[in-house]
């Protein structure tokens, strides 16, 4: 009898740490603390696959320098993933082009957008993004593209170039624990499913957190990446970082049993 080959286990989805909150609270002194390239190597030290950043044009968080020094850091940590997020038509292609992250992530935020509220759409920005993405990609940098959970919006998302997209999740984070959960769910679900039979890979995030991230992860099936700032970096002020960066995993972990 044929030995079978043994069950390969499900690809874990990655959890990308937005440190943009400890920049913002830095930001309110000129002390230096709390240091963002410290709480990096917290989170990377207690199992998260990767760190995120999103550097505003008007560096409210997250500045060029410290942009720079994640990236230096990121050097020690070669089986982890930097991502950085931002308006190409912005400051993202600079950063991109000297530092060469693993991933890029183009959100169509404006310039002083209070936080990320939508995506791309379709055919409109296509025109625009093509020589962005292209680029990127010549530059060995994967393009993920910021998108509603639209389905009918996935297959121009690959047509334009993009290797992933991000699907926006603050409208389920509003819809946890109401009525409307389940059928948001089900619209993310059938968003990951369009993108993944466009040929795309799927990440996440906005507002998730340790509620409603198991729910998430087990509706969506395949789900590469999930990034978390907010919700993860104020967790983190009662915890600490390693005890919520294990949380975080654990919810992961539980929706992928789930699935
Ligand atoms: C694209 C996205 O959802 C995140 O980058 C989020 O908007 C974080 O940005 P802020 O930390 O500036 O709110
Ligand atoms: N891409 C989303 C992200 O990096 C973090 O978003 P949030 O958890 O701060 O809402």
């Amino acid at each position: 009898m044929n030995n079978p080959s043994p069950p390969r286990r499900a690809q874990r989805t990655a959890l990308s740490v937005n440190v943009n909150k400890v920049a913002l609270l830095r930001n309110t002194r000129h002390l230096g603390i709390p240091d963002v390239r410290h709480a990096a190597r917290l989170c990377l030290g207690a199992g998260a696959q990767g760190i995120t950043v999103h550097p505003r044009p008007d560096e409210r968080h997250i500045r060029s320098q410290d942009v720079s020094e994640l990236a230096a850091l990121m050097q020690a940590w070669p089986d982890r993933e930097y991502n950085i997020e931002g308006n190409p038509a912005q400051n993202l292609m600079g950063f991109i082009r000297e530092l060469r992250p693993h991933q890029a992530t183009f959100v169509p935020d404006s310039e002083d957008q209070f936080t990320s509220d939508h995506g791309w759409r379709f055919p409109q920005d296509a025109e625009r993004l093509a020589p962005w993405i292209a680029e990127c990609r010549a530059l060995g940098v994967r393009v993920s593209l910021f998108m509603d959970p639209d389905p009918a919006q996935m297959a121009a998302a690959r047509a334009v170039g993009a290797d992933r997209v991000e699907l926006y999740t603050e409208p389920y984070a509003a819809a946890w624990g109401s009525p409307r959960q389940p059928s948001e769910l089900l619209r993310y679900r059938d968003a990951a499913q369009a993108a993944r039979d466009a040929g795309l890979g799927v990440n996440a995030g906005h507002d998730l957190n340790r509620d409603n991230l198991a729910a998430f992860v087990r509706a969506v099936p395949g789900l590469l990446e999930v990034s978390i700032g907010h919700a993860l970096i104020a967790d983190a002020l009662e915890l600490g970082y390693g005890a919520t960066v294990q949380a975080y995993l654990d919810c992961i972990a539980a929706g992928a049993a789930g699935a």
